[in-house]
Parts: C-alpha cells; structure tokens; sequence
C-alpha cells in the first residue's frame, strides 16, 4: 500500500457555478475553496438544495463553472475540452451515483470486466486475466465475492452499492466521487458500506467526495465540510494550506 495522504487529489479555488433562474441567476456553488487528498474521504453534507450535486457535478467534470480553478493531480480542469473531460472522467475518476446505473443482465463480475473496453488502463489496455483477478479483489474487498455470478437483477440494493463502488475503483481513479452512497440501505448496511469505503479510499490510495444526508456516515469522514446556500464551510486550516499551496 502506497501511503501519501498530503498528495492532493483535487484542488478547487474559489469556484463559483451559477444557473439560469428566470431573468435572474442562481448561484449554486458560491466561491468553494478545498482540497481532497489522496487516501482521504471528505464528506460533504448540507440542506437539500444547498449545491452538494452541483459540487460534485463540476469537481467530476459534468459540468464546467462559470469560474475558478480545479487542478485534478496537477491537472488544471478548467477550459477544458468535453472531450478531454470524458477522457479524464473515463480514466482518472471514480463516479459512483445514488441510482446504481448497472446492467441488469450482467453479471456483478461482467459488469467490473466491462471497464476494461471502456478506460484506457494504465494508459494500456490490461489482460482479460489481469481484469478478471482485479474483479475479483475489488468484489471480495467489498464483501461482494458471493455475487460475482449473480445478475445485478438479483441482487439487493446494500449489494448493487457495492458492485457499483468496486465498478468505479476498477481503474484505480485518483478521485473518487460519490453521490449519496448509503440513502436507500438501513442504518446497520450503511454502516457496512462507509466502513468498508473507508478501507479502500486508504488501500487504493484515492481522494473520495462523498455527498450524505447520513450524520453517521459524515461523523466517520476524515473531514466534513457543510455547504449553506452554495458556501462551503471550509476548515481554516484547509483554506490556509490551499492558499500556501
Ligand atoms: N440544472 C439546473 N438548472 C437550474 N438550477 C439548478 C440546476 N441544478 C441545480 N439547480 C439549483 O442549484 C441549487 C443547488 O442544487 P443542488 O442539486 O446542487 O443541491 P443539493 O444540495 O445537491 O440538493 P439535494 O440535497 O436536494 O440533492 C438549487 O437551488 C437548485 O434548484
């Protein structure tokens, strides 16, 4: 395991999103300054409507903000092209949204080996051999290994979160960016699910958003930042080591 927790997987300075809203605009994301770094999970919590999914929107390159600068591993984000931001959401990033989007006549492994035709691994495309054992890890350190031959139709909801969290690691992102991971489990498998997060955001080595509702989930975060009206609440010694950096 490669351990580098002050490696910053995203940077974001004062980036700001707005929509149209009628003749006026709304800001959505209002000035939001942070680092994610490797290894670490930050949960992002806040009111509903308060600009989490917009955050995670941009820091996953879905959608471009009005202004600001977003460095992905040394990577400035902003003015990109849509299609050099497909390519860094296919290889460099981890998504992981609330609706598990599984094919549901594949099976859990199918569903992982499928990568493999999608991502650029390793900037190389790696052997079906090697694709299948890296399946096969991911499903078993999920505690998903008994559904690896299972259609995803036949699996429960606590088990489709986790082929889709295995599904999103497969290519060893450098940023994972999650979406309300644990909304339709119950508290024990929720629990089961942030603490089994947790050990891969350390084992993989890779910088986690998470958006929650969930207090438990955000309590086991490494750091919690709380969005209000589009303001992220940033720690202050975040904000100082961003604005060192
Ligand atoms: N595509 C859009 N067009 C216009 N306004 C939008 C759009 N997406 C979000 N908004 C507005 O931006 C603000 C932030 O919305 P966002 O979905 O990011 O909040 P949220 O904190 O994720 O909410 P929830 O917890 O309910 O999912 C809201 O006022 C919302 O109405």
């Amino acid at each position: 395991m490669t351990t580098t927790p002050t490696t910053p997987a995203l940077t974001m300075r004062d980036v700001v999103l707005t929509f149209p809203d009628g003749d006026d605009r709304i800001t959505a994301v209002d000035h939001a300054t942070f680092t994610v770094n490797r290894g670490e999970l930050i949960a992002v919590t806040g009111p509903s409507g308060s600009g989490k999914s917009s955050l995670l929107a941009v820091a996953s390159t879905l959608i471009r903000p009005d202004s600001g600068s977003i460095v992905l591993g040394g990577t400035q984000l902003a003015g990109i092209s849509g299609r050099q931001a497909a390519a860094i959401r296919r290889e460099r990033l981890g998504i992981v949204f609330q609706q598990p989007n599984l094919l549901g006549s594949l099976t859990a492994i199918e569903q992982l080996e499928m990568t493999r035709h999608l991502v650029g691994w390793w900037k190389h495309r790696p052997s079906r051999k090697d694709t299948r054992n890296r399946a096969r890890d991911l499903l078993g350190r999920l505690d998903v290994a008994d559904a690896a031959n299972r259609t995803v139709s036949a699996l429960s909801g606590g088990q489709r979160q986790r082929v889709n969290i295995a599904r999103a690691l497969m290519h060893s992102p450098e940023l994972l960016v999650v979406d309300e991971p644990t909304s339709a489990l119950d508290s024990t498998r929720s629990q089961a699910v942030m603490d089994l997060l947790l050990e891969l955001v350390r084992e993989e080595n890779v910088g986690t958003l998470l958006v929650t509702h969930d207090r438990d989930a955000a309590a086991r975060a490494d750091r919690e930042l709380v969005m209000t009206d589009g303001v992220l609440d940033t720690p202050r010694h975040d904000a100082l080591a961003v604005a060192a950096g």
